[in-house]
């Protein structure tokens, strides 16, 4: 034993002696884990070879590229992470290059991403990879793609939006006088989920049938950085698979009972099923897949509708002109009159202090990293510069960059402007090229041929559930006093809209109706 004792002392005695000779090691024969043309973006070395920029993701997640960003502000880079290239953009006139691009795809992210994000088998996903037996036919994917589209757009789109509000109006139609809710996010959060799913669902919801899975949807949405590892996802996030598992298992009981087939289905939720069921999957694996279309359309609307909230209520003149032009919508209510309808279809026209509050909650909150992989050898240019991206290699576009950048945005970039995207009243030719330089550098939801097809989803939803609550209620902190806007964290792998987090995540709120309001039966109509 003592033997041992003395062999191990006696190793590391020798310990800075190895460190010393491997540290020379390193730096006479260290190369560059890839090799660069003069024309691709310049490389930017790890301080440890090989694996410290993979070291800086895991430390720091999405907040590294910004960590990055401010010691080298370079419109575009290259990261060498193990052999493999990742170039990453934040100029906005190369990112419009860049979605102007055919070469340079999100398809073979999209696919690998469903997968783990879905938790599901390789023959559940077999039709989606499947090759089209005519070259010329659309594949699997860009059907579904094409009937996202037609599904949240025109009527139907409206359909699922009035269905959606008037839903989370019955509950706002519910307070009488004053309703104190511990977590506003939480509370906004399962209301707009169950409001929403009805709309998708029909009268068969699984969530509104079983309420504890909306909290089972939120256990899964809240940790899915481990899960897109797909890892033994049952050790490494336990109460986020559960809830997965639960969810899917549910969905699939769904579809088995074929309730999609119902008449107040939502058109979105039909048709995917018939392209489906049309590509061979059984309804048991059409009710795993369809997690896909839940999470879509659950994920980002409800921290959409909390930031645009609090934003807006933490700042009385915002507020006060807000309601001001939410009053040509409707009017005040004569003594007696019980229900007032708001239209839907008409926010953009009328009430642009709004819909500008909405693109700035959008800009600040929605910090995704657009990804794309390159097919073909690609060139890519803005005003100054051109660069050579080469086929095999991945972009990865922050915008939480792009979308706070004082060079674009001003020294304001990180604060809130509810009134930021109004259209200037007269606009010379300094103004216009101003507001086209900001649009190159707003991207919410990417742009291009992947300019994503829900994009209208959560629109309609958040500016009429905060209109009913500017109109008809005061929104106050738990204590009367005026709410205040918590920090905004970076988004972890996987999102688009950030959460709150800590004390974001449980401030409560006070939600009074409004005198002269105080009887109102609220309705959404088109
Ligand atoms: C407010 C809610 C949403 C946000 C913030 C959002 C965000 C995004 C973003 C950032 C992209 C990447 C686009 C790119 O890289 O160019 C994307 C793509 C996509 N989104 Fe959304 N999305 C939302 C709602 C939805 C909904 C409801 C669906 C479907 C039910 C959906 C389905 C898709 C699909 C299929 C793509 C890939 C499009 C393609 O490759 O052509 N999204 N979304």
């Amino acid at each position: 034993m003592s033997f041992l004792v003395d062999s191990i002392l006696k190793l590391v005695d020798y310990v800075p002696l190895f460190l010393a000779i491997t540290s020379v090691i390193v730096l006479v024969f260290w190369r560059p884990s890839v090799h660069l043309d003069p024309a691709e973006p310049r490389l930017l070395r790890p301080k440890i070879p090989y694996i410290g920029h993979a070291i800086g993701f895991l430390r720091h997640q999405t907040k590294y590229l910004a960590i990055l960003n401010s010691q080298v502000s370079q419109p575009a880079y290259t990261l060498p992470v193990l052999n493999k290239k990742i170039y990453v953009v934040t100029s906005p006139s190369l990112l419009q290059s860049i979605f102007r691009s055919k070469e340079l795809s999100f398809e073979p992210f999209m696919l690998q991403f469903s997968q783990r994000l879905l938790g599901v088998s390789d023959k559940v996903m077999e039709p989606t990879r499947r090759e089209p037996e005519d070259a010329k036919a659309p594949s699997f994917v860009q059907q579904v793609i094409k009937e996202i589209y037609t599904s949240l757009s025109g009527e139907s789109l409206v359909d699922m939006n009035l269905s959606t509000l008037n839903g989370f109006a019955s509950v706002l139609n519910g307070i009488s006088d004053a309703c104190s809710v511990d977590g506003l996010y939480r509370w906004l959060r399962s209301t707009l989920t169950l409001a929403t799913t009805d709309s998708i669902f029909g009268s068969h919801n699984p969530m509104k049938l079983q309420p504890e899975l909306i909290g089972l949807y939120w256990d899964f949405e809240s940790n899915l950085t481990p899960l897109l590892l797909d890892f033994a996802p049952s050790l490494l996030a336990p109460t986020a698979h559960r809830g997965r598992q639960a969810i899917k298992a549910t969905l699939s009981k769904y579809y088995v009972a074929q309730h999609d087939l119902e008449p107040d289905v939502a058109r979105i939720t039909k048709q995917r099923a018939v392209l489906l069921r049309k590509y061979g999957m059984s309804d048991h694996d059409v009710g795993e897949f369809e997690l896909g279309l839940l999470h879509g359309a659950l994920a980002n609307t409800p921290p959409i509708l909390f930031w645009l909230l609090v934003h807006i209520f933490a700042s009385v003149s915002v507020t006060a002109a807000i309601r001001n032009e939410l009053l040509g919508l409707t009017s005040t209510p004569a003594d007696g009159k019980r229900e007032v309808s708001i239209k839907i279809t008409t926010f953009e026209s009328q009430c642009p202090i709004l819909v500008s509050a909405y693109r700035e909650t959008l800009r600040l909150t929605n910090s995704h990293i657009g990804v794309r992989r390159v097919m073909t050898d690609t060139w890519i240019s803005d005003s100054n510069s051109t660069y050579l991206l080469k086929a095999g290699a991945d972009i990865q576009m922050p915008a939480e960059i792009t979308h706070l950048s004082s060079n674009t945005w001003g020294p304001t970039a990180k604060e809130f402007d509810a009134g930021r995207f109004l259209k200037p009243k007269c606009r010379g030719a300094k103004e216009n090229q101003d507001l086209k330089d900001k649009m190159k550098a707003y991207h919410p939801f990417g742009g291009g041929k992947h300019l994503c097809p829900g994009r209208n989803i959560a629109f309609a939803p958040c500016l009429g559930v905060v209109a009913v609550l500017l109109l008809g209620f005061e929104v106050k902190g738990i204590n009367n006093e005026l709410v205040e806007v918590p920090d905004i964290r970076s988004v972890k792998f996987g999102e688009a809209v950030v959460k709150p987090f800590g004390e974001g995540l449980e401030m409560g709120a006070l939600i009074t109706r409004r005198k002269g309001w105080e009887k109102v039966m609220w309705k959404f109509v088109c």
